[in-house]
């Protein structure tokens, strides 16, 4: 019953809300009704004020709704990440209780004869766990499955990685897991387009955990180098130090999982590590370049364990933010970059830091050539080539056709002097993209929709900031846009 309730309820918060927000704080709560008390365990406190806070209202609204006079009250607490969660099945609504996941767990151990499920426990970790005492594994010649080096890079940290909007969730939820593996959100998965710093990220909680306990052992690699070092275990006879040198680690980092897809028998191996370790609070930090769900040739099973803990996104920067990275990046490189510059860069190049990183690199090696002073005209020849690819790519052509495709309306509709409400507010939101991704002047893209006056530009520019910040779905559509357009 309660999981009927809060499915239902879950399936039409998910309707409402932008796929992230649902994602990231509506997916990992795990209900359970007692007596007339529905309770949601979030995983941790964070998330339970945030709910709260945000969508509690609308949670109560819908139960009111299913179940008028009948409906329960709610309360959120944090809880443990064993219990059921509500949303673990692919179509995001189904339900499991505790039990299925038992008995789908130890079902799905014993096809491949893990060895917690040998034991006859593969949710509880206290009989099978024994197995796998943690070892140091010190001869050289197991050095491709030892984990005894972090493998962490020392100079990425949350002190250099710019905070904005686009990343702000993935930060705060990242540095929660660095100040408490295993207990604050588990496993954390970070999902987001190349170049906008998973990596980054990942290697800040690593050496965060670190600093604040230099004897835990934190493990960061890609998925590939598991798949390379499981093969060399297999080749070898050394499948089990494989397994000890995984199960023993504090945290496990792992980079970029859609390396996973379709090696089918490295994901049974990885499932069953993965379930492992967070049977021991043992932190887990996965990345992939896409909503883990999304990932194709992963097998469910794995991508629903993906979702245990939280799921969080790292948008593409907006322009805010790539003007703080550049600057940010120039500082440490000891070069000035005149913020009007630094300006002029990150309006024109959108796609990602890493690119961003490239153009400034370019700039500096130019500057340290001729010894010119860094300008904007100097800028344009060092990197004309770079913004040229990005202009041709970013046309007012090009945002009005994307626009009327994603709005279903005819390209013909923006130009024209219709008014209605299903032409206004797209004509204005591709107005605001045009002037935002391209260098055209408000009198140029006032003439390429119609032939309306700079204000009218100005005006829709000015509306959709302010929508932007005050209605979710338009701000999901720029977003969405946005993106389509900047790749
Ligand atoms: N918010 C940020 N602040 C500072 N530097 C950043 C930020 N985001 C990304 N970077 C830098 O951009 C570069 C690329 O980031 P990173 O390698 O972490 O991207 P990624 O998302 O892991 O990409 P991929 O999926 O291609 O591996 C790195 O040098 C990183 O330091």
């Amino acid at each position: 019953m309660s999981n009927s309730l809060w499915s239902d309820c879950a399936a039409r918060l998910q309707n409402e809300l932008p796929a992230q927000q649902f994602n990231t704080w509506i997916r990992p709560l795990q209900a359970d009704l007692e007596q007339n008390t529905l309770f949601l365990y979030a995983p941790n406190t964070y998330v339970v004020e945030w709910v709260k806070d945000k969508y509690l209202k609308q949670i109560i609204t819908f139960l009111r709704s299913a179940s008028g006079e009948q409906a329960p009250n709610v309360e959120l607490r944090v809880g443990g990440s064993r219990k059921p969660t509500g949303l673990d099945a692919t179509n995001g609504a189904a339900v499991t209780n505790g039990k299925e996941r038992e008995q789908e767990n130890s079902a799905s151990a014993e096809a491949t004869g893990n060895s917690a499920a040998a034991n006859g426990n593969a949710n509880g970790a206290n009989t099978g766990r024994q197995q796998y005492t943690p070892q140091v594994l010190t001869n050289p010649v197991d050095r491709p499955i030892s984990l005894q080096h972090s493998n962490l890079q020392p100079t990425y940290t949350f002190d250099n990685f710019v905070e904005g909007r686009s990343n702000q969730l993935a930060r705060a939820a990242a540095s929660q897991v660095a100040e408490n593996p295993g207990k604050a959100y588990n496993p954390l998965f970070i999902y987001g387009g190349t170049g906008l710093g998973k990596t980054h990220l990942l290697h800040s909680i690593g050496n965060g955990i670190l600093a604040n306990k230099p004897d835990a052992k934190v493990f960061y690699l890609r998925a590939e180098r598991f798949v390379q070092d499981m093969v060399y275990a297999m080749k070898h006879n050394k499948i089990d130090s494989f397994k000890e040198s995984y199960r023993s680690v504090d945290a496990l980092l792992i980079d970029d999982v859609q390396f996973f897809a379709k090696k089918d028998h490295f994901q049974d191996e990885f499932f069953h590590t993965f379930n492992w370790l967070l049977e021991g609070n043992q932190q887990v930090i996965l990345t992939s370049d896409v909503y883990p769900k999304e990932i194709e040739g992963v097998d469910e099973r794995l991508k629903s364990r993906f979702g245990w803990g939280l799921t969080v996104a790292i948008e593409p920067p907006e322009l805010p933010t790539r003007v703080a990275i550049l600057e940010r990046k120039a500082e440490e490189r000891k070069t000035k970059l005149p913020h009007e510059v630094a300006f002029f860069i990150a309006k024109r190049l959108r796609s990602n830091v890493r690119e961003l990183e490239g153009a400034l690199n370019r700039v500096i090696a130019n500057v340290t050539l001729t010894g010119r002073d860094i300008t904007i005209d100097f800028v344009k020849e060092a990197l004309r080539d770079l913004i040229a690819a990005q202009e041709r790519l970013v046309t007012i052509d090009n945002i009005q056709r994307t626009v009327a495709e994603y709005y279903n309306i005819k390209v013909s509709d923006l130009t024209s002097k219709r008014r209605t409400r299903s032409v206004a507010r797209p004509r204005q939101v591709a107005m605001a993209l045009a002037k935002e991704l391209t260098s055209h002047s408000l009198p140029e893209i006032g003439d390429a929709f119609g032939g309306r006056d700079h204000t009218t530009v100005l005006h829709a520019c000015r509306k959709v900031k302010e929508l932007i910040e005050s209605d979710h779905e338009i701000q999901e559509d720029y977003r969405n846009l946005n993106r389509t357009l900047s790749v």
